[in-house]
């Protein structure tokens, strides 16, 4: 018999100590199968060994329903009597070689790495498959090995791309799996920000014992997954050039973006600082989006059920509302919402360094957008005093701006935008310089943070290459700024914004995108840094 086909999208391993009360373990499985489960691993520390097997036969007729493999953790013994597809085991478990030989070369073998050294030792075994942990702290394994974190887990991954195994490529092939404390909220950011750059080695799935087994309503547990699961298969690094083809077409992919939104009207929930809310909502409902402001806890939810996006703007938080803060962002993030966060005048209080090194922290931001100051203090540049909510800009080479939102993109495998008289836009991989906007918009309230909305709104109906949706959503922006400020006989802040308003309105009609050119060719106004 071949070996059974490996899918590791979205590994469920068990622990029926965990279970709600009044639920059996086989029936939750079969649910979390209905939803999506596509491997399964019959975790039972504490059972006595005939109870183990029996459970395992049981749980074995329903996996084999759907044509779900089913794995034993740690007891060689057991996975044998069952006659299951394979097993998981650890450091303190049989030794590979071991079960390979009592198991024979049909069945999988999944083998924990937590550091360099076990990878290397996993390596030399040629196992099937690794389950790497764990990346947060779990109260499901207690004495765990420390929680890598989503920096560490890159590391090893990036790390074990690099060991030849027995197969020379073994490193760079091997199906790897995530595991601990992943849950909804976390699931982006760890596949995200795991990933290597150039998606030379990304996770294959996720292995979640608590968030789907003490759920009661796993069946809904793990379609939400799936879906979260699936809008990472659009990486961060899609490549632009494959959405651009040729010059002509970035123009029209702009516009398309720009009257998609306004057919599709997604909803921009901002959680926004109080000067700029009437303009930013303003802006939304120009490009044709829907704006709602909350900043009420229990709203959360469903605000973030209908899947729009979100605008996360530190311009006037308060400490009690740090909380609020990565609350919201952590529920646009278990809708699989992308998050705009603005950590304005991040580098002027401490307050403000502290809210921003816990959303980022603790969160995932699809796109972080700020003024050069700003993005400093995210990358923690100490060095950076802002004074109020201005730039302090220490640079005047346009190299060393472009070298800054690429570093932080890498860091965080997301979009970093920032703005100034230029802005630059990065993934980690390409960087762009766009300098197509006008001088009076800075001298009106809210023309930086309502970028967000704009960006926000963009991104939401184009999940599909962020970089894409940022660089459309700022070149229209600009387009409709200087447009306004062309288009008006008496160049003031006032008469300006009204103008930029109804040139952001017009631009979002088919009819009308259809005669402007935003940008002709890439190299125009919108130009690629080579940093
Ligand atoms: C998919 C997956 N990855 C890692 C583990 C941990 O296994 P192990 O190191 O054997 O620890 P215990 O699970 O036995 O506590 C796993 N079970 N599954
Ligand atoms: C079984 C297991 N192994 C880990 C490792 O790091 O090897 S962490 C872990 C428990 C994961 O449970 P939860 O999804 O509830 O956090």
């Amino acid at each position: 018999m071949p070996k059974p086909s490996l899918d590791l999208t979205l590994y469920l391993v068990t622990n029926s100590e965990l279970l709600p009360a009044g639920r059996t373990l086989v029936q939750h499985v079969e649910e979390a199968i209905r939803g999506g489960v596509t491997i399964v691993q019959l975790r039972e520390k504490t059972m006595a060994t005939r109870a183990f097997i029996s459970l395992g036969r049981e749980l074995h007729n329903v996996t084999q329903k759907y044509g779900v493999p089913l794995l034993i953790n740690d007891r060689i013994d057991v996975a044998l009597a069952v006659g299951c597809e394979g097993v998981h085991i650890g450091w303190e478990d049989a030794e590979y070689a071991d079960a390979r030989r009592l198991l024979g070369n049909d069945k999988i073998i999944g083998v924990s790495v937590s550091n360099n050294d076990q990878a290397e030792e996993a390596a030399a075994t040629g196992c099937d498959y690794i389950g790497v942990g764990p990346v947060f702290a779990t109260s499901t394994k207690p004495n765990h090995n420390p929680a890598l974190g989503t920096p560490g887990l890159r590391n090893l991954l990036e790390f074990i791309s690099t060991l030849p195994g027995p197969t020379g490529n073994w490193g760079l092939k091997v199906p790897s799996v995530a595991i601990g404390g992943i849950n909804l909220d976390n699931v982006q950011r760890v596949m995200y920000q795991s990933e290597s750059l150039g998606r030379k080695k990304s996770l294959s799935g996720v292995a979640v014992v608590s968030a789907i087994i003490a759920s009661l309503t796993p069946e809904d547990v793990c379609k939400s997954f799936v879906k979260l699961l699936e809008y990472c298969e659009n990486p961060v690094f899609a490549p632009w050039q494959l959405q651009i083809a040729n010059a002509s077409d970035f123009n029209d992919l702009f516009k398309k973006i720009a009257t998609k939104v306004a057919t599709k009207k997604p909803i921009v929930h901002h959680v926004t600082n109080n000067v700029v809310k009437n303009f930013s909502a303003n802006v939304t409902l120009a490009v044709g989006a829907s704006p709602i402001m909350s900043e009420d806890l229990s709203e959360l939810p469903e605000l973030a059920a209908f899947n729009g996006a979100m605008v996360l703007n530190m311009g006037t938080s308060t400490k009690a509302q740090q909380g609020f803060l990565l609350a919201a962002a952590k529920a646009s993030n278990a809708a699989g919402n992308p998050v705009v966060f603005d950590p304005v005048g991040a580098g002027a209080t401490s307050l403000r360094r502290e809210s921003t090194a816990l959303i980022v922290g603790n969160a995932y931001c699809d796109i972080i957008k700020g003024n050069e100051s700003e993005i400093r203090t995210v990358l923690g540049d100490d060095v950076i005093q802002q004074r109020g909510v201005d730039s302090t800009s220490t640079t005047d080479d346009p190299l060393e701006k472009a070298r800054l939102v690429k570093q932080l993109a890498r860091r965080e495998r997301n979009i970093i935008v920032m703005t100034g008289k230029v802005d630059y836009v990065s993934d980690g991989e390409s960087t762009f310089e766009l300098s197509d906007g006008h001088e009076i918009q800075g001298g009106v309230t809210g023309t930086g943070c309502s970028l967000g909305s704009i960006i926000a709104a963009y991104v939401s109906i184009h999940r599909e290459c962020k970089l894409v949706a940022v660089l459309a959503a700022i070149s229209a922006y600009n387009a409709a700024a200087r447009e306004a400020a062309e288009g008006v006989k008496i160049l003031g802040p006032g008469a300006w914004m009204t103008a930029f308003l109804d040139r952001l309105y017009e631009l979002r009609t088919a009819d009308k995108v259809e005669e402007e050119t935003w940008v002709r060719k890439l190299g125009e106004r919108v130009k690629l840094v080579d940093v």
